[in-house]
């Protein structure tokens, strides 16, 4: 199948990839013109504009948008859908806030034009592993896409079935799943990120206190020089909190057990802020989800261990490098 890619980063670049792997077409662009030149040279074809990347396909065209939030996607969808025609499909594929998908799915129906969000999980290891997909949009049009989401989905792996799940869609054991009407895969995503705060927040707290058990406040018989990389590693086979993030731990102590590449200043895109304004709004008691966000906050001040292990797990499994912290902006 044929598909538009716009926006060639950490994400879009591998999409593109694990598309024309699977013998689909990718037309791609990217303001970076280096990025689609390394995409022509590995089976791509590159665009000069946006104008040229929809005169490139066959309608009815379908185009993946894959950019930061706010700003650079909106301008994107509006200059797609200024040149797509009825019956196309804008996907965007980023980490947008949920309400914009509402608004803009409901402006660009007015247009026939069909908006498809997808939350995507995979990070920089998408290209290997593939990517858990969370679709919201109009079944028809999900369900002609189908085979770009089955190229790009992990497949069922060495996951052993769920019991009791046989009647069910069995797509999502291959990794994606229809959620419902627009917006609501970047719902669904947006939690998937605010229990990712918490989650790795909970491994930050408990590494921090095994580090610190050498501490000379502590009774002299009760210190222990605990080996950070061993522990995440023994944790990884049996355990109860053994998990990808477990695992992404383990790569980067073992790689530097002080973690001394870090500050421990660390960012965040949005998405946790929109989980606690989502909890706020159902009246939930997130206060782990809450917790979490407000210690990335506080992270930027000054840094521990843990905040370390923050930053080492968002690198590992986004290619996140810390950067000087400013305010999300409103999409
Ligand atoms: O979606 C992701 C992982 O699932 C992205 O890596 C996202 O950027 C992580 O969120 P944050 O930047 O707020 O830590």
């Amino acid at each position: 199948m044929q598909l538009g890619i716009v926006g060639l980063g950490r994400m879009g670049g591998n999409i593109a990839r694990r598309l024309t792997r699977a013998g689909h077409s990718c037309v791609v662009w990217d303001r970076n013109e280096a990025a689609v030149s390394d995409l022509a040279a590995d089976g791509s074809t590159g665009a000069a504009g946006l104008e040229d990347l929809v005169g490139k396909l066959d309608a009815p065209r379908a185009v993946w948008v894959m950019l930061p939030a706010g700003a650079p996607t909106e301008q994107t969808v509006n200059a797609l859908a200024a040149v797509m025609e009825p019956g196309d499909v804008i996907i965007d594929g980023g980490n947008s806030f949920y309400k914009d998908d509402i608004r803009r799915a409901a402006s660009l129906r007015e247009k026939g034009i069909v908006y498809v969000d997808v939350g995507t999980s995979g990070g920089v290891w998408g290209l290997e592993r593939g990517y858990c997909m969370m679709i919201g949009g109009e079944k028809a049009s999900v369900d002609r896409l189908d085979p770009i989401f089955a190229a790009l989905a992990p497949g069922r792996g060495e996951i052993p079935a769920t019991p009791g799940r046989e009647s069910r869609d069995h797509r999502v054991e291959q990794g994606y799943l229809h959620t419902g009407p627009a917006g609501s895969g970047h719902f669904v995503k947006m939690i998937h990120n605010g229990i990712e705060y918490g989650m790795m927040q909970a491994y930050a707290e408990g590494f921090e206190i095994l580090k610190r058990k050498d501490s000379t406040e502590l009774p002299e018989n009760e210190r222990y020089s605990l080996d950070m990389a061993d522990i995440a590693e023994v944790w990884r086979r049996g355990s109860v909190v053994s998990s990808w993030l477990l695992d992404l731990c383990a790569i980067a102590l073992a790689k530097n057990e002080t973690l001394s590449d870090f500050s421990g200043a660390v960012a965040d895109s949005g998405e946790g802020r929109w989980t606690v304004m989502a909890a706020i709004e159902e009246a939930v008691s997130a206060e782990v989800l809450s917790a979490a966000l407000y210690t990335r906050f506080r992270s930027r001040q000054d840094h521990t261990f843990g905040e370390k292990l923050l930053s080492a797990m968002r690198f590992q499994f986004g290619g996140h490098v810390e950067q000087p912290v400013t305010p999300v902006k409103e999409g």
